[in-house]
């Protein structure tokens, strides 16, 4: 092989696979870009690790017991750093890790000395596992500065990707739009994972982390779970779907016989979540649906409530959405969106992204280049910066963020 043909394969190999990884509380995101314009060279240099690992990731949908490819996410003919091809976006569930170690191992990833950059608390927990057992190392990055920069670029190279509930108070009839998100900032950012993250965000590199809960997307599965013997999230959607939460819920009408005028409660209003459920009679006629759709809507609500009061305090018109509690569940995002509307007086609106849960993983996808050794973090640790508080990080710019190396390009699968 010519010196000039080493140095091509040693990119080749620096550059790929490219993988972002999310591993998160409940769900491990795997954000895989295919390069699409790989030349006949690079073809002769291409490991057969490497492209093993890239025909089963893009050939199959379903991986082991809990992974899966969401086909419907993917986006073809995005250019990243100069590279055109198509981002894969595959989850399983983090319970399953040993799981992905062993089939990593199996498929030859530990002969390749691979640095994968990942974020989310399982980057921290499962660091040694990765290195022990497949020889990778993990570059770290902070999960909420990675979701800001997933979200920018989704945004960018998707028209379709920011959408809200036109007439969000007839919750009924109310129907997706998109929503143009090219002006975003600022806006607050509600991040439902397994718990949830409240963020103002004022620019790509300038945001705070304002405030929090811990009855999130885990609370909504875990007591979903425990009240209904159900054992996946879609069953428990499913279930959620089918009942009424008023037979388990005290309304303002059950307590005041109507609405309670003075202060603009109608009488259909939840006065009380699970409020009936300590009388014996009512108890025993709720169904598991209702116990179900009870639960979407406390947890919603909550969320909704605390939503509302971070963008009053920040003085923010736009509330956005995200995390995978909201996959597959409609009956969140239209009571989110009643919510932020109802409660403002049309002030406010609440907007959603198409994927969801994914953005942490993308964002860190992004942050792939050829200073990664600066990103091998011994200076990333758990203590927040100093002259912060735990709950206010303003991020330090970065060289490269979306909005300045990745800029929209038209010819973008939209
Ligand atoms: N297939 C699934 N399995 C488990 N939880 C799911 C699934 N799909 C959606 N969810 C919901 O998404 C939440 C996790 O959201 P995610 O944004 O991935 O957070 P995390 O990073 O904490 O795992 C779960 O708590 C659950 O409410
Ligand atoms: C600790 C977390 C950032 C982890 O993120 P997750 O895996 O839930 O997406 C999140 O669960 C969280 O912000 N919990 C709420 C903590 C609080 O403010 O009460």
């Amino acid at each position: 092989m010519q010196d000039d043909e080493i140095v091509f394969c040693h990119q080749l190999g620096r550059a790929m696979p490219w993988f972002g990884m999310d591993i998160g509380g409940t769900l491990t995101k795997l954000v895989y870009f295919e390069p699409k314009d790989i030349t006949p060279d690079e073809q002769d240099c291409e490991a057969g690790i490497l492209r093993n690992i890239r025909r089963y990731l893009t050939k199959n949908s379903a991986y082991g017991k809990t992974g899966h490819r969401d086909t419907h996410l993917q986006m073809d003919n995005v250019e990243i750093r100069k590279r055109r091809g198509s981002l894969h976006f595959i989850r399983f569930q983090t319970t399953d890790m040993g799981n992905f170690l062993s089939l990593a191992k199996q498929k030859g990833m530990a002969e390749l000395v691979t640095t994968v950059c990942a974020t989310g608390g399982g980057a921290f927990k499962f660091e040694k596992d990765f290195r022990d057992q497949v020889n990778m190392k993990l570059a770290k990055f902070d999960e909420l500065d990675t979701l800001i920069k997933g979200i920018l670029f989704a945004d960018m190279h998707n028209v379709t990707e920011c959408y809200y509930y036109e007439n969000a108070r007839e919750i009924i009839k109310t129907e997706k739009r998109a929503f143009n998100f090219s002006q975003p900032f600022p806006f607050i950012l509600v991040n439902v994972g397994s718990g949830v993250s409240i963020l103002a965000v004022y620019g790509p590199d300038n945001y705070k982390r304002i405030s929090g809960t811990s009855l999130g997307g885990g609370t909504f599965l875990g007591l979903c779970c425990l009240l209904t013997g159900c054992t996946t999230f879609e069953e428990a959607i499913q279930l959620a779907t089918k009942g009424d939460n008023r037979k388990v819920d005290k309304l303002v009408k059950d307590i005041y016989g109507g609405d309670y005028n003075r202060f603009g409660l109608t009488g259909d209003l939840v006065a009380s979540s699970f409020g009936q459920m300590h009388i014996n009679d009512k108890r025993s006629s709720v169904s598991r649906e209702d116990l179900a759709n009870a639960t979407l809507v406390t947890i919603t609500n909550n969320i909704g409530s605390i939503a509302r009061m971070c963008a009053l305090n920040e003085k923010i018109d736009k509330v956005v959405f995200v995390g995978n509690f909201l996959r597959v569940n409609p009956i969140s995002m239209k009571l989110l969106a009643y919510a932020m509307e109802f409660w403002s007086n049309g002030t406010m609106k609440g907007l959603f992204l198409e994927h969801e849960g994914y953005f942490g993983a993308l964002g860190c996808l992004l942050q792939f280049n050829g200073e990664l050794a600066a990103a091998l973090n011994e200076s990333l640790d758990h203590s927040p910066p100093p002259n912060t508080t735990p709950q206010q990080c303003v991020a330090e710019p970065s060289k490269e963020t979306a909005s300045s190396a990745d800029k929209p390009n038209d010819s973008t699968t939209r």
